[in-house]
């Protein structure tokens, strides 16, 4: 392979970077769906008188997205995490439908 010249590395870089602006974007808008279902759940849960959390949901989902993260050469450890900072959120999301009750 030849030596990449500046001009070669920066449309590359400007190509890369085009594909994780739009990945960005379709993680924003998936994220926003999710939180939408999510708040449906918490209203539900609110005036069903169900607890918030549920940690046996959390088990399983935590269990699918670190099966799904080894497959797809994600970082199970780190799709976990982020996987708690979300689930952390809803809760938290939840215990004010409650208070709203
Ligand atoms: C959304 C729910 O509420 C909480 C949030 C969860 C999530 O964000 O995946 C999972 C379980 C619950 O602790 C649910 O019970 O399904």
């Amino acid at each position: 392979m030849g030596a990449v010249t500046p001009d070669d590395a920066r449309e590359e870089l400007l190509r890369l970077r085009a594909s994780i602006d739009n990945l960005d974007a379709a993680l924003v808008h998936l994220l926003a769906e999710r939180f939408k279902c999510t708040e449906q759940v918490g209203r539900l849960k609110a005036h069903a008188g169900m607890p918030p959390a549920d940690p046996e949901r959390e088990a399983v989902q935590i269990a699918r997205l670190r099966a799904l993260s080894e497959s797809s050469g994600l970082d199970p450890h780190f799709a976990e995490k982020f996987l708690n900072v979300i689930i952390a959120e809803v809760i938290q999301n939840h215990r004010q439908f409650l208070d709203e009750e």
